[in-house]
């Protein structure tokens, strides 16, 4: 059995389920509207997970589903040495979003993370405290600030919602979060680094590297219908 972890509510709903459709999948509930269970009609060997995308990046990391559809940002941030435990099949051209460094338009000295590497060093000196970034991206944040940029001074304040209200609440001084169409950073004065852009995401066909899965051709076929279908 090939089980398909597909997300059950949220913005990448429909458009996951359109484009398995249109590579001839088309998708059934088991039961009634209201199951979280699923099945490809005329494959009786494919089960569908129906579970939030934040979900199935962690079933895919466990490796109790075979694939799903999620957004990169939830693979990266949701499982330690990502490309290891998936593989990311095919880029489905929806649910973009960038991952980003944002910070108050007011700081005009600060446009790169060079800049605000030189701020946060200074920033116990002048504030007495560390610079505070809120967010909900803990490992996303901590990869691009300390291993990428060498920047080792600061502290997450974690965030679960409105984390673009942060800085103006006092919780904290910068925030990395999603975008898409920019309108909540603008509303909240966050301006985004020009090299401040940690990932452009969007939903992906992701698989779990499961040794079973060499020399199985249903896997491959799954991934070169979905992929005649964009
Ligand atoms: N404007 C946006 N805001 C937030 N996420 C977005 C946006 N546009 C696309 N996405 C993507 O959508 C995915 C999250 O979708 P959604 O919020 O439906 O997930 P969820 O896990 O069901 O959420 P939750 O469990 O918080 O209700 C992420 O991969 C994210 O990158
Ligand atoms: O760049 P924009 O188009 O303004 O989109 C970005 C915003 O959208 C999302 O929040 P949303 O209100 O959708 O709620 P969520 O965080 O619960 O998904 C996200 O968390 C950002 O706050």
């Amino acid at each position: 059995m090939i089980t398909i972890g597909l997300p059950s509510k949220g913005r990448m709903k429909d458009d996951a389920s359109a484009i398995f459709e249109r590579a001839g999948m088309k998708i059934v509930a088991v039961g009634n509207d209201r199951s979280y269970r699923g099945r490809v009609e005329g494959a009786d060997d494919i089960e569908i997970a129906f579970l939030s995308a934040s979900e199935i990046s962690r079933e895919i990391g466990a490796g109790t589903v075979d694939f799903g559809v999620t957004g990169e940002d939830l693979i990266r941030e949701g499982l330690a040495e990502a490309d290891k435990r998936v593989e990311v099949c095919v880029r489905l051209g929806f649910g973009h979003a960038d991952v980003v460094v944002a910070v108050p338009e007011i700081w005009l000295d600060v446009d790169t993370m060079a800049d605000l590497g030189d701020v946060a060093a200074d920033f116990r000196a002048r504030h007495g405290r560390r610079l505070a970034i809120a967010t909900k991206y803990w490992r996303l944040t901590q990869q691009f600030f300390s291993s990428q940029h060498g920047i080792q001074l600061y502290r997450i304040v974690e965030s679960l919602g409105a984390t673009e209200g942060a800085p103006a609440a006092g919780q904290a001084d910068i925030i990395v979060d999603i975008t898409s169409t920019g309108s909540t950073l603008k509303a909240n004065h966050l301006k985004i680094l020009s090299d401040g852009v940690i990932l452009r995401s969007e939903a992906c066909l992701v698989r779990a590297r499961k040794p079973e899965h060499e020399g199985d051709p249903r896997i491959a076929e799954v991934i070169a219908a979905v992929r005649k279908a964009l």
